[in-house]
């Protein structure tokens, strides 16, 4: 199907026990961009992603990726589709090193465990030390995971994530808990990561979103507010309203 769009959200409600948590929700996103979703408490950012990722079906509206419907699929089929989702919390395997972690997750392993064991291919070992370089984690590779800082967790769930190479890449509130010197790296990757994969980002840190330098949606109420480079819509008096007029 052709549609400029990689990502096309059409009138997308949903409703928990009678109340509307997103509200005739429409988004685009083009192939290659990177947009961050910003908004108070309650917004509707989280219900969104899992509407995209099909952990939420919504009631009525139309969901497509690369113009195909996803409403109907389950998460695992819509994962396959391309589109990875970073949760707000790092589940790393604690007791496995960072190397370890990497390797399994590289999408196309037949027997995961057993190539913990088994000698890489030289095209797996490439892949996990371009995912090492990435990550910045490469002098940390057999360090035990559950040994990193929380920043580094992170930073190795999203290489994670880069490990099953999603096409779209959803990531929850990334920098939640990290120092501003972890926060602006973290920007510095998403931008990197953002050169090859298109990224939706969930975050209510200002100085991060200003730092990935790209456009800004406003969710309220389960719609979007408004949309457009962070200064615009900061100076928006609606924004401003629903940001500080409570
Ligand atoms: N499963 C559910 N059952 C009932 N209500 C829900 C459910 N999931 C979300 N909600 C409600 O829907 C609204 C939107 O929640 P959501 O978590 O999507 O907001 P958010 O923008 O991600 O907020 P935050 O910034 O606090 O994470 C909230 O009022 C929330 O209480």
């Amino acid at each position: 199907m052709n549609t400029p769009y990689l990502l096309e959200m059409r009138d997308v409600s949903v409703t928990f026990d009678g109340f509307r948590a997103i509200n005739s929700l429409s988004l685009t996103l083009a192939a290659g961009e990177m947009r961050a979703i910003v908004g108070p408490n309650g917004a509707g950012k989280t219900t969104m992603m899992d509407i995209i990722t099909g952990k939420t079906r919504p009631d009525t509206g139309s969901v497509r990726f690369h113009g195909h419907d996803l409403t109907r699929l389950d998460e695992p089929a819509i994962a396959r589709m391309g589109i990875g989702r970073k949760f707000q919390k790092p589940t790393v395997f604690e007791a496995l090193s960072v190397r370890e972690n990497l390797l399994l997750s590289l999408s196309g392993l037949r027997a995961p465990f057993a190539v913990l064991m088994a000698r890489l291919s030289g095209q797996e070992r490439a892949r996990v030390d371009h995912l090492l370089d990435m990550t910045r984690l490469g002098d940390f590779a057999e360090h035990q995971a559950g040994g990193m800082s929380h920043g580094q967790k992170q930073w190795l769930e999203i290489g994670m994530l880069l490990g099953q190479e999603p096409e779209l890449l959803l990531v929850d509130e990334p920098v939640a808990g990290m120092t501003d010197a972890e926060t602006m790296a973290t920007a510095d990757l998403l931008r990197e990561i953002n050169r090859t994969r298109s990224v939706v980002v969930v975050e209510h840190d200002m100085d991060f979103v200003r730092a990935l330098g790209v456009g800004v949606t406003v969710l309220h109420e389960g719609s979007v507010l408004a949309e457009g480079a962070l200064d615009t819509v900061s100076a928006d008096p609606r924004v401003i309203e629903v940001y500080l007029g409570r």
